[in-house]
């Protein structure tokens, strides 16, 4: 099956100077959940735009469903949904009379069936006749998912969907897009919510100074960066580490109740049963012992940590 979007060699220089992209290459599959990561000024949204026929590139191309953005633009734009950053909404407009207006925007009949499902699917259906002035915030972000999908598109960008939202309403959201996907809709998401990116993202790209620093399955990410952590809660405090157990990536607390032991989970010999055994063997009592996996928030500052500059700090 070939890939929904090709982006290939794409650059972006603005007006003013600013290289918001260096050579672009990316496939994305059909039906995948993709979220772009990267620092403020990183060049995500002026990716998403480029894709969306709304910023003309500078270098390369971009091809959705095959057809290429610029000289067959009507094609590819018919393919593509964007919920914006802001919430730009008629204040005084019936929601389902916004979400048709959208799709007639697109040249599209009516079509009142899609237009159900739509509104059912995002729980507007019972707030068709309210105006938006009177949606709350969350029903207010579902109204511009619905426009976006008015005339059906097979990809939707969301740029930055859960930006500043409480945390009830964002797995609100979390919910709408992985119902979308189940629906085989392609969705590219722009997010810096890491935990975001983890919990719904198929693969996780990583955008740093306009240069796309990598592209992989979220899982593997994890594998790949991820080290594991383990704490041995004890039961009376050591007053320093025994001598043989220096070097093994063992630290105590200052109260010295706690071990913490870091260790490679992909290793063959992880040793935690040699340090499990270990303390046994020393008679030292064991209160709790938990393990945890570091974050995609560690994997992604270990990847962009030596590449934020004073462009992106100011941007
Ligand atoms: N219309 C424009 N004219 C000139 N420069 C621009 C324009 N739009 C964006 N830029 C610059 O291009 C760079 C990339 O911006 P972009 O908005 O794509 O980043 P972003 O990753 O989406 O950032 P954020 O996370 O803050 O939304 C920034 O340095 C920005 O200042």
């Amino acid at each position: 099956m070939s890939p929904i979007i090709e982006i290939d060699h794409l650059s972006k220089r603005y007006a003013a100077g600013t290289e918001a992209l260096r050579d672009v290459t990316l496939n994305i599959e059909e039906g995948e959940i993709l979220a772009l990561l990267g620092p403020n000024g990183a060049g995500k949204t002026t990716l998403i735009s480029i894709i969306c026929g709304l910023v003309v590139p500078t270098d390369g191309t971009v091809r959705v469903g095959g057809h290429d953005i610029r000289t067959d633009w009507r094609a590819a734009r018919r393919l593509i949904g964007l919920v914006p950053q802001e919430i730009a909404l008629e204040p005084f407009e019936k929601v389902e009379r916004s979400v048709a207006f959208t799709r007639g925007l697109y040249g599209l009949p009516p079509d009142p069936a899609w237009l159900e499902r739509v509104l059912r699917s995002l729980a507007l259906w019972d707030k068709r006749d309210s105006i938006t002035k009177e949606l709350s915030g969350g029903m207010k972000r579902r109204v511009l998912i619905a426009k976006a999908l008015a005339h059906r598109p097979r990809v939707l960008f969301l740029d930055e969907p859960t930006a500043g939202v409480d945390v009830a309403l964002r797995r609100e959201m979390w919910e709408v897009v992985r119902g979308l996907r189940a629906e085989g809709v392609t969705v590219i998401l722009t997010t810096h919510y890491l935990e975001e990116a983890e919990e719904m993202a198929d693969r996780v790209g990583v955008i740093s100074r306009g240069r796309l620093m990598l592209v992989r399955p979220t899982a593997e990410l994890m594998g790949e960066f991820g080290r594991k952590q383990m704490v041995v809660e004890l039961d009376d405090p050591l007053t320093s580490l025994p001598e043989e157990w220096l070097d093994r990536g063992l630290t105590l607390s200052p109260d010295g109740r706690r071990l913490t032991y870091d260790y490679d989970h992909r290793a063959e010999r992880t040793g935690i049963g040699r340090l499990l055994s270990d303390i046994a063997a020393r008679g030292i009592g064991v209160r709790d012992v938990a393990t945890e996996q570091s974050r995609l928030e560690d994997v992604f500052l270990s990847l962009i940590g030596n590449d934020t500059g004073a462009e992106e700090r100011a941007g």
